[in-house]
């Protein structure tokens, strides 16, 4: 048993509040509590309480990967970030696409993980756009939802046959969009950027014309159709009109296409590579604007963590993918928040409330009888961020150097403390 001593966010003010913490769940909040002698006080420095984050779109590289991330280190970064939950992709080596090689991640998972991870299973074998996986058998082994996520299904029979099952199951079809005959080899946007530093472009259109044939085949199959990390104007439209029909369709946005656009990519450095591209302020502005009116529901980091060397090669060679998870609350927080643009409330929801309900998780509010799992955030002070600093293996951000504030500086999960930055007193 245990009180903390904390903020949060209620009725739209920062309000002071105590908090009684009873075998990982939360007791009771008040603006006071009346104290039992023998309760232990969990001074929490006067930092603002979160319920804790979830991120539904990360990449855990474990198995296959591991010299760019594990799901030690993943996990760890998770914490850092203030997420307490997290759904890694299955772009993985090997593929989880069948029961046994779920069961195999499932168990790395229980013995190495430091938060809750729901795992992605994949839509086709090896994500190789050829087979479907068997759907059931993977519903039924614990998968978080079907994703090929790292490629886009290229077959439209493909992807009809795979939502069709999927709405037989009620499991979600989570969608990587990206037409290949239009991106091509592209490696950064196709526009001012790509003329601008004579590189071949993805246009905006292989990411749209995918969301609009999927969206009709999710109207066919009744299916729940999630798109991920949504870059372009076009694609925010097909949403909006694609919602206005009644259809069932859900997407995400990350940090780094709200806060940067082909106008950051001054020069050929792969740490502005990553996939979809960045694209220009005109796709930005309207991914905020999707965002705030609901076409886009929450948002994702898509945390790609890779090698050092692999990222010091040219913008042709190096992989997609920038790191998410350690930086996405203080980013967010000092460009949206205390900038005025949004509430805190707001914020929150986007990275707690709204993907929880869109896939059906269990809520996590800061109120009595929901389990003692919180973000804790510094607002007061600022802090510089260091690449170098990171706990996940990635050291790849466009983000290293710039001046944050709201700083996740501990994570609880079910009252016990995951991740500390102050001393005990
Ligand atoms: N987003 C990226 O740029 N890269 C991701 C793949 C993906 O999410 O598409 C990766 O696995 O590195
Ligand atoms: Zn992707």
């Amino acid at each position: 048993m245990k009180i903390i001593n904390a903020f949060r966010w209620n009725e739209g003010y920062v309000q002071p509040c105590e908090i009684r913490i009873v075998d990982g769940v939360i007791a009771e909040i008040g603006h006071t509590l009346s104290k039992k002698e023998e309760e232990a006080i969990f001074d929490a420095e006067q930092t603002l309480l979160a319920p804790g984050f979830t991120d539904v779109h990360v990449h855990l590289r474990e198995p296959g990967g591991e010299h760019k991330e594990t799901i030690e280190t993943g996990t760890n970064a998770a914490v850092k970030g203030g997420f307490t939950t997290i759904c890694p992709m299955p772009n993985t080596n090997p593929v989880p696409d069948s029961e046994e090689k779920l069961e195999e991640l499932t168990e790395m998972i229980r013995e190495r993980a430091n938060c809750e991870v729901l795992p992605y299973v994949s839509i086709t074998k090896e994500q190789q756009g050829h087979e479907l996986t068997d759907m059931r058998a993977l519903k039924e082994a614990g998968a978080f939802a079907f994703t090929d996520d790292g490629v886009g299904v290229q077959s439209a029979a493909q992807m009809k046959e795979a939502m069709k099952k999927a709405s037989q199951l009620h499991m979600p079809v989570v969608a990587h969009c990206e037409d290949n005959s239009l991106a091509g080899d592209g490696v950064v946007h196709e526009g001012d950027v790509s003329k601008r530093l004579g590189l071949p472009g993805i246009p905006s259109s292989a990411e749209a014309v995918h969301i609009a044939r999927d969206v009709l085949l999710a109207a066919e199959t009744g299916c729940h159709y999630h798109v991920c990390h949504v870059s372009a104007k076009g694609s925010v439209q097909v949403i909006r009109n694609a919602k206005q029909a009644g259809i069932h369709v859900t997407a995400e946005v990350t940090p780094h296409h709200l806060i940067l656009s082909e106008k950051d990519v001054t020069e050929d450095d792969a740490m502005f590579k990553m996939n979809p591209p960045l694209r220009s302020e005109e796709d930005k502005r309207a991914l905020i604007e999707g965002l705030e009116d609901g076409t886009i529901d929450f948002i994702a980091t898509d945390h790609a963590p890779h090698a050092e060397d692999e990222k010091k090669q040219s913008m042709k060679e190096a992989p997609f993918g920038i790191t998410g998870l350690e930086t996405a609350f203080p980013l967010l927080y000092t460009h949206f928040v205390a900038t005025g643009k949004w509430s805190l409330g707001q914020l929150i929801a986007w990275m707690t409330s709204k993907p929880r309900k869109v896939f059906s998780l269990n809520r996590r509010e800061i109120e009595p009888l929901h389990p003692a799992t919180f973000a804790f955030i510094d607002v007061r002070n600022t802090e510089v961020i260091d690449r170098h600093a990171f706990v996940s293996k990635g050291k790849n951000t466009p983000f290293d150097g710039r001046e944050v504030s709201g700083i996740p500086v501990c994570t609880m999960i079910d009252g016990k403390t995951v991740w500390k930055e102050w001393k005990e007193k």
